[in-house]
């Protein structure tokens, strides 16, 4: 292993147009590695916090770079520790978890280099690469994402029959592609959301048409099941005055959400419902892990921000069956590993996930296999999310 020499920081564009952090870690014997922050917009309560980019830079050269100078690339977990005794807080308040996550991915990436192993295999172990997640595709998206769209924040593709991850990927393209057909067809214009999915001015319930009938299109063209799932975002939907979901016009309480949600899974046989009640209501959300989790994925992100701490008490409460993980919620990877290493342990699935702002980088890619996830959530079409896709395809040929 060898100590790091040096460590650059700069402000580059996120997909959005907006600037975010990238860093490059070099180490003694020539180990390169670069990282670039990802940012949400659809953030969660207890996310760690992503500073203006500019000052998350300077703050960090200040505080972090001098500490982590002349530790070793590859101890992932003194890396990540140096970073938060730089910080001093809980939730990177200080030094930025925009900075943060992009030093520790740099890092991760230059011992991986020095290694001349692929970073999954350093992330992972020897016995990686033969496992790839499932993509979840947004092929429809509103809420946070693009304004006049439907509420629920994303509908994404599920092709769980897929025979490999790249024909998984191609599918997801397609139904991409044929809910623009579907939306065609009913006279329905769309431009595209944050992450490259259509965003139709359209209701939630003609939503579920379009993406029911795409699906079903392209699952006969293929041969192979493919299913669909959600993204409802539902802190974003929840009014906490009002107690109550808000849907334009319509309010539901969080009963009528559950009972609105149990309904959805089973006439649409949906794989996968994430975020369906407010990220304050662990009792809610084990209602409905209760009963309809043995049929689908009931996946905490603003829930459980990627947090050890939330992920125990909705173990505790049996709040969901899944967790997404977001390295960037969290500040590191050792903390996106510990989520990680306890959902598995109780039974829990992992969903890792990008986030609605992007850059090319393509760790979570690696970190998917790496972590043997059973699911990807990193969009369908765009520059910043083929990134990751056709990371994992290259992953699947041995070509990294
Ligand atoms: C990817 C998401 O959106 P954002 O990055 O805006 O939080 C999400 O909510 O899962
Ligand atoms: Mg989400």
């Amino acid at each position: 292993m060898t100590r790091i020499t040096s460590i650059s920081l700069r402000r580059v564009l996120d997909s959005r147009g907006n600037p975010t952090v990238e860093a490059d870690v070099l180490t003694e014997s020539g180990g390169f590695g670069r990282g670039a922050a990802p940012s949400g917009a659809s953030t969660g309560e207890y996310e760690a916090i992503e500073l203006p980019a500019s000052e998350s830079i300077a703050k960090s050269r200040e505080h972090a770079v001098p500490r982590l100078e002349g530790l070793y690339a590859g101890d992932q977990r003194a890396v990540d520790n140096a970073l938060r005794a730089a910080d001093g807080t809980d939730d990177f308040s200080n030094i930025g978890a925009n900075s943060a996550v992009a030093i520790s991915m740099a890092a991760a990436k230059a011992a991986a280099d020095v290694l001349g192993a692929p970073l999954y295999q350093h992330l992972g172990g020897a016995f990686r690469g033969e496992n790839f997640p499932v993509p979840l595709g947004n092929v429809v998206g509103g809420g946070e994402h693009a304004k006049e769209a439907t509420h629920i924040q994303e509908f994404l593709a599920a092709p769980v029959g897929a025979p490999s991850v790249s024909e998984a990927v191609f599918a997801n393209a397609a139904v991409h592609a044929a809910v623009a057909d579907v939306l065609d067809e009913r006279g329905v214009p769309a431009a595209k959301g944050d992450e490259g999915a259509w965003a139709p001015p359209i209701s939630d319930a003609e939503a579920f048409e379009v993406v029911d009938e795409a699906v079903d299109r392209v699952e006969s063209e293929v041969g192979f099941e493919i299913r669909f799932g959600l993204d409802m975002a539902a802190a974003e939907l929840y009014d906490d005055d009002a107690e109550a979901y808000v849907y334009g016009d319509e309010t539901k309480s969080a009963d009528e959400q559950i009972e609105y949600v149990a309904g959805l899974v089973d006439e649409y046989d949906l794989a996968y419902v994430e975020d369906p009640l407010d990220e304050n209501d662990y009792e809610a959300f084990a209602e409905l892990t209760d009963r309809v989790g043995d049929r689908t994925l009931i996946c905490g992100d603003d829930l459980f921000v990627t947090n050890v701490e939330r992920l125990q008490d909705g173990i505790d409460a049996g709040a969901a069956n899944s967790i997404l993980i977001k390295p960037n919620q969290i500040g590191t990877l050792s903390d996106a590993f510990d989520a990680v290493e306890l959902a598995a342990r109780n039974g829990y699935e992992t969903v890792i996930s990008h986030r609605s702002g992007e850059t090319e980088d393509t760790t979570i890619a690696h970190l998917a296999v790496a972590t043997d996830a059973g699911y990807i959530k990193t969009g369908t079409v765009g520059g910043e999310r083929t990134a990751k896709l056709n990371e994992l395809v290259r992953i699947a040929d041995d070509a990294v």
